[in-house]
């Protein structure tokens, strides 16, 4: 495994934010990440919160915008925030458009050409990054959750329902929840994917319940009334159905005069947190 290279750490509530690069096998290239530790973490392993970001969002963006280390230190979870694609990639088309390339790696492992090589973030977030980070950090990888907002919510549902018992909590501000079947899926997907549906269905979490998939706890997830995506793009009503259909526990919460930025996350993420740690640290 190749060596993790300090970019910067600082001290944040009596824990450290640290972020760090490393070159991925997943990804064949260097992919930065960002993890918080808790002032507990100096004792020993402490429970891992995954945070996975959305369109346009890089490690940065959730580790500087959402405020959630106040919380992680007194709650002692650490939290780890991956890019959200590989970069630099050299790859015609992959930058330019905010929905599609870099920025935009939508938590899937890529089956056709160019992308096949490169845009891996299924691999990289599921096996690769947890080996890392658990080799360089004091964390207990038997305890871990994982939240995300939007394209990162559909990583945070879809990597939960595709891996039982490896998440013990899972939480998500505003995901698609069915990108097979809205504008920012079926964009990306035949792209990344190829054109047959079938495919496509194991990267949708509304399908993958459908189907079976389930997730052994209540899922959480905030939405804003007032989100310009929510109408074309979020669409959490068909995930609420297949949920209800199938039986999953869903405490889906609709926020009046919320949008989608920042400010909602930074709003609700101490719920979330509180949520994650009555799981993980029970
Ligand atoms: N550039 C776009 C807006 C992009 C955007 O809103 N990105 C969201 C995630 S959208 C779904 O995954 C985000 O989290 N942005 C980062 C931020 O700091 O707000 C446009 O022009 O509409």
């Amino acid at each position: 495994m190749a060596a993790v290279e300090t970019i910067s750490e600082q001290q944040c509530f009596g824990g450290v934010q640290g972020f760090y690069s490393h070159v991925s096998e997943a990804c064949g290239g260097p992919m930065r990440f960002a993890v918080y530790l808790p002032p507990k973490a100096t004792q020993g392993p402490v429970p891992v919160l995954w945070f996975l970001a959305g369109l346009t969002c890089t490690a940065e963006t959730f580790t500087i915008k959402a405020g959630a280390q106040r919380v992680a230190a007194e709650l002692g979870l650490a939290l780890v925030m991956p890019d959200t694609s590989p970069r630099d990639t050299g790859i015609e088309g992959a930058t330019g458009d905010w929905e599609f390339g870099e920025g935009a790696g939508f938590y899937l492992d890529a089956t056709e050409a160019p992308w096949r090589e490169r845009f891996r973030m299924y691999s990289y977030v599921v096996d690769e990054l947890p080996r890392v980070v658990a080799g360089r950090f004091p964390l207990d990888m038997g305890r871990q959750g994982i939240f995300g907002h939007s394209m990162g919510g559909h990583g945070a549902l879809t990597l939960a329902l595709r891996n039982p018992g490896r998440y013990r909590s899972l939480s998500a501000f505003a995901p698609i929840v069915a990108p097979a079947s809205v504008p920012w899926g079926e964009k990306a997907f035949p792209r990344y994917l190829g054109d047959d549906r079938k495919a496509w269905a194991r990267y949708d979490a509304t399908a993958l319940v459908a189907d079976g998939a389930r997730f052994a706890g209540t899922i959480l997830i905030d939405q804003g009334e007032a989100d310009g995506f929510l109408v074309n793009q979020l669409q959490p009503q068909r995930f609420e159905a297949a949920c209800e259909d199938a039986g999953q526990p869903l405490a889906l919460r609709m926020r009046p005069g919320y949008d989608h930025s920042y400010y909602f996350i930074q709003t609700f993420v101490e719920e979330h947190l509180r949520h994650h740690a009555e799981i993980l640290c029970a």
